[in-house]
């Protein structure tokens, strides 16, 4: 068997159209959506995420601001600058690049940011409204996977979904909205006994562990649908995944590629919670 590709940037580019065309009917110029994002220090990767989201921003029309700052600014002044956009009219999300610093806490950070602002879905007023079911800012890595099993016809009700992980920002939000659609999530992290057995009988596998190529082709239960979220730099520069592509795509169903997959669709749930963000701040308005 050979699996069939989802292509995250396939999905992305479809959304994204969406995305645009909203914003292009919109009539009144002052509307543009805003997002703002904060980068501390210069990691050449961060670096290079941002200028992605920036890029992605102009081509969609959301008017994005870039803060940059030196590895050596104080917490205090980072807090004041977010609660300066919190305030700000025209900026509707709000992004802080992570990782920080030693010297600053990403929690306050976090917690500092407004949750009406909040598109990456990290404040923990946000995590519990989806949690419970409630509106929220979904993150963005999970929201963009759901999009993607959503757009090739997977369904999620009543399936396996074992997740390999447990960050806050991939792996335990992944399991909520995999239960909020009906799926049987089994978490598994370093200290899971017997990992192979819980993989092997997964519907849907989360790799989200970051570890270069971990998921070999015997864990994988033919035709379950293989989610990669790895993003390992390799030693030639290359990336790669969490996930053996070439040894899974012999017995999953469908299969996400890296690079190409799981990223492009994390840029682009940022860019849509920008903009229901910015609906949400003149529908208020009017
Ligand atoms: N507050 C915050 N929010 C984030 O969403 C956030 C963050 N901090 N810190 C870092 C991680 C990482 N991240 C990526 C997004 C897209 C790609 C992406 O588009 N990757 C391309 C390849 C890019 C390349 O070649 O380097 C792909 O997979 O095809 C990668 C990584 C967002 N993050």
């Amino acid at each position: 068997m050979s699996a069939q590709l989802i292509s995250g940037k396939e999905v992305a580019a479809s959304l994204r159209e969406e995305i645009k065309q909203e914003i292009a009917s919109w009539k009144n110029g002052e509307q543009i959506p805003g997002l703002a994002v904060v980068l501390v220090g210069d990691n050449p990767a961060s670096r290079s995420y941002v200028k992605g989201k920036q890029k992605a921003s102009k081509e969609v029309g959301i008017h994005s601001e870039l803060k940059e700052l030196p590895e050596s600014v104080t917490e205090e002044e980072l807090l004041q600058i977010v609660k300066d956009y919190n305030d700000n009219e025209d900026i509707h999300g709000i992004l802080v690049q992570l990782p920080l610093p030693d010297h600053i806490s990403d929690k306050k950070v976090i917690e500092t940011i407004s949750p009406v602002k909040d598109v990456d879905g990290f404040h923990p007023i946000n995590i519990g409204r989806m949690m419970t079911g409630q509106e929220a800012f979904l993150p963005c890595t999970p929201y963009g996977i759901i999009k993607m099993l959503e757009y090739v016809g997977v369904s999620i009700e009543g399936k396996h979904a074992v997740i390999l992980g447990r960050s806050n920002i991939v792996g335990k939000p992944m399991g909520q909205l995999l239960l909020n659609k009906n799926a049987t999530v089994t978490h598994c992290h370093s200290r899971t006994k017997d990992l192979e057995s819980y993989m092997q009988s997964a519907d849907i596998l989360i790799a989200a562990i970051g570890r270069q190529e971990f998921v070999k082709g015997k864990d994988v239960k033919p035709g379950a649908v293989v989610i990669d979220v790895g993003m390992n730099r390799k030693d030639d520069g290359k990336l790669c995944g969490d996930v053996d592509f070439e040894e899974v795509s012999e017995k999953a169903s469908y299969l996400t590629p890296v690079p190409g997959g799981v990223g492009p669709m994390t840029i682009t749930m940022l860019l849509y919670n920008t903009l229901q963000s910015a609906k949400r701040f003149h529908r208020q308005e009017a």
